[in-house]
């Protein structure tokens, strides 16, 4: 399809909300607008595609919205949307409201539910990754990612300071159930002493009885101090809480969990976020026009990149393994046989 057989977008945010989801909301609608495209928002992601509740969206109710997280169009998940009746009903109300595309701002789930509605709707669907989990192949980052990070960096490097004062183990919990993105970043980015995510437990759970010989052993070259770890939820049966009573009760260990939660997708979205936004969300536009469908709006070494909506969840995205190495060789205080090889390993596996 070329630039002047298109009329009208449709826009949503769907599943968690990320920080930057608005700052691509309104790129999406200023190059709409450029490019003389009217737009519909669908408000609640799918729930409000399958119950017609919709805004018409133009520049004027975009202006200033990026500085802040959430998303004024709402986002939801929408359990129901996985039937064939919920796709077909969506299809019915694009099709009465004159949609030639629909871009969808979401994570993996939401560019699944887009592909089922393909299957009933035959207009253009583009992809915008906002979660600020980082797990979608095709693109270098998500929107949210950045400010889900620096959020946990900031809260570690508090951590660190009662951790220190009194020689205490933290455990700080981040999100990311599936994907340790958000962990492994975060754990570079404040020092921390150990990560537990969910690649290096699906690949070689972690024993307590090695943590706390790690624990030990750090203590030991480093005299009296802290040690802080990241713990993905959904890592440790009980997660952060569990684990330190755990450290407390069984071997003695004075230790305190902290929960992030929720507070790492709100605030103020990181520069880098509203920015990448901004990229994402004009080219989600320039490839509906170019008669792009079921493709993801994505950034690889700083270039724009189109990938098709099934690999972003199909095809694994790997840890960065030379990250991993850092942490678990160059930065860990417990040096063992080898340590000292000068290449980075692929491997992205616990160490004991
Ligand atoms: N396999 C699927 N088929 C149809 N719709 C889906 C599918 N998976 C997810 N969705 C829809 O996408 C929504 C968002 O997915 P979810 O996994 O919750 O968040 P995210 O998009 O952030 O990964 C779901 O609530 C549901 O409406
Ligand atoms: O806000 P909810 O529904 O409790 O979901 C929490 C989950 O959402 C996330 O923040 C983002 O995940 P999605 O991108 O899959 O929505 C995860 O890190 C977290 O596990």
């Amino acid at each position: 399809m070329s630039a002047h057989e298109i009329k009208k977008i449709a826009v949503l945010t769907s599943g968690g909300d990320a920080p930057g989801m608005n700052a691509a909301l309104r790129a999406v609608v200023l190059a709409a607008e450029h490019y003389g495209l009217q737009v519909l928002a669908f408000r609640h992601g799918y729930k409000g595609l399958l119950e017609n509740d919709a805004v018409p969206l133009v520049a004027q109710d975009v202006l200033h919205i990026l500085q802040y997280s959430g998303t004024i169009i709402k986002s939801a998940r929408c359990p129901e949307f996985k039937t064939d009746e919920a796709a077909k009903k969506a299809a019915e109300n694009l099709q009465n409201n004159d949609i030639d595309a629909l871009v969808v701002i979401g994570g993996d789930g939401s560019f699944r539910g887009a592909e089922h509605l393909s299957h009933h709707w035959n207009g253009q669907i583009i992809g915008v990754p906002g979660t600020i989990d980082n797990d979608l192949y095709g693109t270098d980052a998500t929107i949210g990612f950045a400010t889900a990070v620096s959020i946990a960096m900031d809260a570690l490097d508090k951590i660190r300071d009662t951790a220190e004062a009194m020689d205490r183990v933290f455990i700080v919990e981040v999100m990311g159930r599936e994907a340790g993105f958000i962990g492994l970043s975060s754990t570079m980015a404040s020092g921390a002493e150990r990560m537990i995510l969910p690649e290096l437990q699906r690949e070689k759970p972690l024993t307590i009885a090695a943590l706390v010989k790690h624990i030990e052993r750090v203590k030991k070259v480093r005299g009296e101090s802290s040690y802080v770890m990241v713990l993905s939820e959904h890592q440790w049966p009980g997660g952060a809480v569990a684990l330190a009573e755990q450290l407390e009760a069984e071997y003695h260990l004075p230790c305190r969990p902290c929960l992030l939660g929720h507070i790492q997708r709100g605030g103020s979205p990181a520069a880098a976020d509203r920015i990448l936004a901004a990229q994402l969300g004009v080219y989600a536009i320039e490839l509906a026009l170019q008669g792009e469908t079921l493709v993801m709006s994505g950034i690889q070494g700083n270039k724009a990149v189109a990938t098709p909506l099934p690999d972003t969840w199909q095809i694994d995205k790997p840890l960065d393994p030379n990250l991993v190495h850092i942490q678990h060789r160059v930065f860990n205080p417990v040096k063992k046989n080898g340590d000292a090889e000068l290449s980075a390993k692929n491997s992205v596996t616990n160490v004991a």
